[in-house]
């Protein structure tokens, strides 16, 4: 590699499932656009199908699906990170699957930076603000992941605003700055940072060392919650299940509503894209802690749906799925 070589920012955002990266990743790759910049991206999905939920753009996208680039895809990572490299992108943004653990990701992006001019830019974690209200008396496993994924960052963004009362919002700012003082913090709804926090993102300037890392690695236990003590060893997230539906045939849209608000709390995420008997679209579906959305598509993607939580049980889904047909 010759010394003069301009290294390439590496831009992670992380976050727990359905806290909002791909809104963040649409903007912040518009953001690029409108400055003539070439932005390179990596969507990763713990699920074996994608959905196409970022908007057309003139940009490389690759998407690693079926597992996870802070374990079982990490070599996948770095063969992309170092393919992307070679085609000299001004920045490459890699989005996380909601499950991945912040402080391999991180050491992953590194490893990279040793074969190729690349370097970690920023990490960003995205945060769901009421979700964290709701998991920090659930999954103690869960709980530590999102505190992991706080405390490892150098951006955080705590979103979803609009699902808070102002105290709350007051005591999860709080919360934080105790996990993550160092962060640059921005309250969005829908992700929509405020520029200032967005300048500098790329640049080389903050990133977090090897040495930051291992203290990382060595954190304290959460300073609250009901989660308990988290000074264990990192873990992996095996414990999160991720269930793929692929329908045969469109079905009656008011018996999967009913189904959605029947699944248990554990389900953190679904999406996919469907297609209904009684409405003519087909509609891509968001579900995030039992907050649905429907957005008509245009998607020529196959039909399925991917669930993906914890304590559930594969077969009872999928047969409350297929009674629907
Ligand atoms: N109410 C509300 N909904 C939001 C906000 N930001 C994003 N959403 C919705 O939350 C859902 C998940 O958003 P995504 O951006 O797909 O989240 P994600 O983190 O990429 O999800 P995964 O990668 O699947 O874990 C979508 O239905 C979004 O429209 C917000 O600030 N407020």
């Amino acid at each position: 590699m010759p010394a003069s070589a301009p290294s390439i920012p590496v831009v992670l955002l992380g976050g727990f499932l359905g806290s909002g990266k791909t809104t963040l990743l649409a903007r912040l790759a518009e953001r690029y656009r409108q400055q003539g910049k070439l932005a390179a991206v990596i969507l990763n999905e713990l699920g074996d199908v994608s959905f196409g939920e970022l908007p057309e753009a003139d940009m490389p996208v690759t998407e690693l699906l079926s597992g996870c680039i802070c374990c079982s895809m990490k070599a996948d990572l770095a063969a992309e990170l170092l393919q992307l490299a070679d085609r000299k992108p001004d920045v490459i943004l890699v989005e996380a699957t909601g499950a991945a653990n912040p402080l391999e990701l991180v050491e992953n992006v590194m490893e990279a930076s040793f074969y190729r001019p690349l370097h970690l830019g920023a990490a960003i974690t995205v945060v769901d603000g009421p979700a964290l209200l709701k998991l920090r008396k659930g999954s103690r496993k869960t709980f530590k992941l999102l505190t992991d994924g706080i405390r490892c960052a150098t951006h955080l963004v705590l979103n979803k605003a609009d699902g808070l009362h102002p105290e709350e919002r007051v005591e999860l700012e709080q919360l934080l700055r105790e996990l993550n003082g160092g962060a640059k913090l921005a309250v969005a709804v829908r992700a929509a940072v405020p520029d200032g926090w967005l300048d500098g993102l790329d640049r080389s300037g903050r990133a977090i060392s090897g040495e930051e890392l291992r203290k990382l690695q060595q954190a304290p236990a959460e300073p609250f919650g009901d989660a308990g003590p988290g000074s264990a060893p990192l873990e992996p997230h095996e414990h999160l299940l991720a269930v793929t539906f692929r329908p045969d045939r469109p079905f009656d849209s008011r018996a999967f509503e009913r189904l959605l608000r029947r699944l248990p709390e554990t389900v953190y995420r679904a999406k996919g894209i469907v297609t209904f008997t009684d409405i003519p679209s087909r509609y891509l579906v968001q579900v995030a802690f039992r907050e649905a959305d429907f957005t008509p598509t245009l998607s020529t993607a196959p039909d399925a749906m991917v669930f993906i939580g914890e304590h559930f049980s594969r077969e009872e889904l999928l047969r409350e799925l297929a009674g629907l047909e």
